[in-house]
């Protein structure tokens, strides 16, 4: 803990001191009922080490929310706590473990959220499943709450991850709330869950005697969802209509996740989403007005904040002396200790030159990963059982962008860095088909929209599988952010970050930041690696897990005559090969 708050400590008093870097904040709006959300955090519960505007960790979390829940009792007023999951994949603190998340979850679990759901990660593998389960659906009780997802038992019977939903009354306000919690349609849940479309959910019985039972006796409906709350992803808003034939009048508020960025959309005159972005960047915030006939905007306000301590402390009005709670002390130490049990910081080897971006430079720019990734790092993939690729004939590698989680900086690159990289441990396999066709399958995977371009997220869509790294739907765009003050914006530099365009403007980010811009970035990259003209049938090699996307692919190409099982190429997990090609060149 120590060691963790002196280095936030030096942080903070360079920044607070040099004024020219202190921030300009936008206060946040209170009201009769206030939420703190998270989502996809991914296991970034030690804090961005190398990132000073997300520097907080989870002690300094939940050292905030307990400070905030104390002013809302002060001035009357509830305040809840919300997660929509996804709670491992992309840090090395949850992923250098078997099961992800043996030794963060716990961690995650020291925050007394009120309502939380769970996420696609929690569903790619049985044991992370048997984990939530097990783990934190049971700890958080009736808190958890999931209403289309499922757990298997050997008897073959199924459960929901906690409960189907949840009626209270909020302690201060006595809101009578009714909360329910919604996964997107996903497909590759593993053999002991299920995950019952939403579209299916509003045709059964349950559900709607549930709405039924509870239509007069509802003042707030919340839902938790691992869905996105973009207008161009139907499945909330399906659900919203359907909700509507019981709650024509009642106040509904949606909390979204899964496609990683901050949003805010407006469902009706008395229902708004909130989506808090990623891997602990973000803590989104909403207050609503729950008495009154009042318009939208003095109904519902909205703040992203950035996940750092100097935005916590002026949240807070606190100093640096007196914002640690002991609770929020003993995580920190706590994550400290982990890290240092899992030797995280272990450098492997070090990034000179520059930062590789995921989306921050065009796909094709020289510090780009998947330019860094498709046109050096995979050259050096070695089939199976080869010591070298001298001998390796012409192929293609194609990998889905999803797959590699976050920006490679310049500095010590640790064993975290690899983990925050490139996590997923997939093997490597092939099928040999023509040059020709070959040559087209990354085109074919990347000339579909996301699954949230309309008509496209049926059950059957696999392109499902391999979204960007976040999506930035049609209409939203990124403009120049009102500055707050012109004359203080004027004399002051601000640091990039995020500047968020939502159904309420664009002056929700709780600091004000110099927009980074995010380039589009396609469904998979493809490593070309053909060096002769011959018109021989070549190595198509691709992760394992997007088998069904390349199938899908090459149906689609009229090319069926394949073995439908690919045999093995390599069992090097990217994340290795990428660390091996850092600690050999100089990048
Ligand atoms: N190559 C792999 N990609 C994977 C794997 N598991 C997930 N993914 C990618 O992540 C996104 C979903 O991430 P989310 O945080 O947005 O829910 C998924 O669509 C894939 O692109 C994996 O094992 N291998
Ligand atoms: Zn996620
Ligand atoms: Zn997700």
């Amino acid at each position: 803990y120590d060691q963790h708050n002196k280095k936030k400590l030096a942080d903070l008093t360079t920044r607070i001191r040099s004024s020219d870097t202190a921030p300009t904040y936008r206060n946040l709006t209170w009201n009769d009922i206030n939420f703190v959300h998270t989502t996809d955090t991914h296991g970034w519960y030690s804090g961005h080490l190398n990132q000073k505007q997300y520097n907080a960790n989870w002690g300094d979390f939940i050292s905030f929310t307990s400070h905030l829940r104390q002013q809302a009792l002060e001035q009357g007023q509830d305040l809840l706590l919300i997660d929509s999951g996804d709670r491992h994949d992309g840090n090395g603190f949850s992923d250098i473990t078997y099961p992800n998340g043996l030794v963060s979850t716990p961690i995650f679990m020291k925050q007394n959220y009120d309502l939380l759901t769970i996420g696609n990660h929690e569903l790619y593998v049985w044991e992370n499943s048997r984990q939530e389960y097990e783990l934190v659906a049971d700890y958080f009780g009736d808190k958890y709450i999931s209403s289309n997802v499922e757990y298997k038992f050997e008897n073959g019977t199924f459960a929901p991850f906690g409960q189907k939903y949840k009626y209270f009354t909020t302690p201060v306000q006595q809101i009578r709330t009714l909360a329910l919690g919604f996964l997107f349609d996903f497909n590759r849940f593993n053999n002991g869950t299920r995950v019952i479309p939403i579209a299916e959910v509003i045709t059964q019985d349950w559900f709607n005697e549930v709405l039924q039972q509870h239509k007069d006796k509802v003042d707030l409906i919340v839902i938790v969802a691992h869905t996105p709350i973009s207008h161009d992803y139907p499945e909330l808003y399906n659900l919203h209509s359907h909700l509507r034939q019981y709650f024509p009048d009642t106040i509904i508020q949606y909390f979204g996740g899964h496609s990683h960025i901050r949003d805010f959309t407006v469902f009706d005159e008395l229902s708004t989403g909130l989506q808090s972005g990623r891997y602990c960047e973000t803590i989104g915030w909403t207050s609503v007005n729950v008495k009154g006939n009042v318009s939208l905007h003095e109904r519902f306000a909205r703040s992203y904040l950035d996940f750092n301590l100097h935005s916590f402390l002026h949240h807070t009005n606190k100093s640096i002396h007196e914002f640690d709670t002991d609770k929020g002390k003993h995580v920190s130490s706590l994550i400290t200790e982990t890290r240092n049990k899992l030797n995280l910081n272990r450098a492997l080897g070090y990034v000179n030159g520059s930062n590789y971006y995921i989306d921050y430079v065009p796909i094709d720019h020289k510090n780009n990963i998947f330019d860094l990734l498709t046109s050096k790092v995979l050259t050096t993939l070695v089939p199976e059982g080869h010591t070298n690729t001298t001998s390796t004939s012409d192929r293609i590698i194609i990998i889905n962008t999803g797959s590699i989680r976050y920006d490679l900086y310049k500095g010590p690159y640790t064993i975290d860095s690899q983990y925050i990289v490139s996590p997923f441990e997939n093997l490597w396999v092939k099928l040999t088909v023509p040059k020709s066709i070959a040559t087209q399958v990354a085109a074919k995977l990347n000339d579909n929209g996301y699954i949230y371009a309309k008509g496209q997220a049926d059950a059957i869509d696999n392109r499902r599988l391999l979204p960007p790294h976040h999506y930035y739907s049609s209409e939203r765009t990124k403009r120049d952010q009102t500055p707050l003050i012109l004359s203080e914006v004027e004399r002051k530099k601000l640091s990039k970050g995020y500047v968020t365009f939502d159904d309420f403007g664009n002056d929700g980010d709780d600091t004000l930041h110099k927009p980074v811009v995010n380039f589009p970035i396609p469904n998979v990259v493809e490593s070309v690696q053909i060096h002769s003209d011959s018109e021989e049938d070549i190595d198509l090699i691709f992760y394992d897990f997007i088998t069904p996307n390349i199938v899908w692919a090459l149906n689609e190409l009229n090319y069926t005559n394949f073995n439908k099982s690919p045999s093995l190429y390599s069992s090097k997990y990217l994340g290795d090969l990428l660390t091996e090609y850092i600690q050999q060149f100089i990048i």
